[in-house]
């Protein structure tokens, strides 16, 4: 059994990249440190801001972004792989692409995976948020392989989608992610049966490393960063949502041997989509 490290970094991003990038430099150091030989961050790791006139003045286009090309330097000097779990980048449309970056024990990038679904709701407690006024969805879902493993990458919303985990699952993915600034309310309510079921429905490890707290700008995420096991088990999970670092070993056998034992993967079947009921309603 050859077991892998990896770590979720938990942040509380505010509105200025240079001060998420010390925060965020150090927990990843600190995670290496600890022997993850994967690290994942959250969801707008770089800042966390609401007003669209301050997300623009502060981002920039891939190739001139700082953050990137800082946190690239520090993935080749730890040797890990380094998965930004999305940054605000400068699309070309000038619209702004919520993107996944993993970053290779090298340097180079590996990976990029811009969130296919777009957060627009309106929740009970009054929060409105509308991404599709600001972000370009993401059209493609990505694998990436390392090494021992290979990922399925999304970002927050997306775990809500479980078709696209699906997919990954059987596309070989072994280990599912989906970094996340989930809301404080939604999270209270949803986050572990998620990010649970995820794991559960597909035989696979879930790693969702969250933005967590009170921002600058005064949104409330949830935190709670997880690791959960193909069996549904909660390997490593951050106490609340001050930032930090959880890390937990897996064991790539264990997907084939949970996969084998409740063999829903295999045993998933075609079915002919039900026809709407005359007058029905949702
Ligand atoms: N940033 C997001 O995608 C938030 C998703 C969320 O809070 C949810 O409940 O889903």
């Amino acid at each position: 059994m050859s077991l892998f490290r990896v770590a979720c970094v938990q942040l509380r991003s505010g509105r200025e990249p240079a001060a998420n990038l010390v925060a965020t430099e150090a927990l990843v150091r600190e995670a290496a440190g600890a022997g993850a030989a994967y690290v994942q961050t959250p969801e707008m790791t770089n800042l966390l801001v609401r007003s669209r006139a301050e997300l623009m003045e502060r981002i920039g286009r891939e190739e001139d972004d700082a953050f990137l090309a800082r946190l690239r330097e520090v993935a080749a000097e730890l040797g890990i792989f380094l998965h930004l779990g999305s940054l605000a980048i400068l699309a070309d449309d000038g619209r702004v692409a919520n993107r996944a970056f993993v970053i290779a024990p090298d340097g180079s990038i590996a990976a990029r995976y811009d969130k296919i679904h777009m957060f627009d709701v309106d929740l009970a407690n009054g929060e409105s948020w509308r991404e599709s006024a600001t972000y370009q969805p993401g059209e493609t879902a990505v694998t990436v392989d390392l090494g021992p493993i290979v990922a399925g990458l999304a970002i927050c919303y997306d775990v809500r989608f479980p078709h696209l985990f699906r997919a990954y699952a059987k596309a070989g993915a072994g280990l599912l992610t989906a970094p996340a600034a989930f809301t404080r309310q939604t999270g209270e309510a949803h986050w572990h049966l998620l990010q649970r079921t995820r794991a559960i429905e597909n035989g696979a490890y879930v790693v969702t490393a969250a933005q967590g707290g009170r921002h600058e700008d005064g949104r409330e995420t949830y935190g709670h960063s997880l690791i959960v096991d193909p069996w549904g088990k909660v390997l490593g999970e951050a106490a609340g949502d001050a930032p930090g670092m959880i890390v937990a070993d897996i064991d790539p056998e264990m997907v084939a041997t949970i996969r084998g034992r409740v063999p829903s993967l295999a045993n998933e079947r075609a079915f002919a989509a039900p026809g709407v009921p005359e007058g029905g309603s949702a």
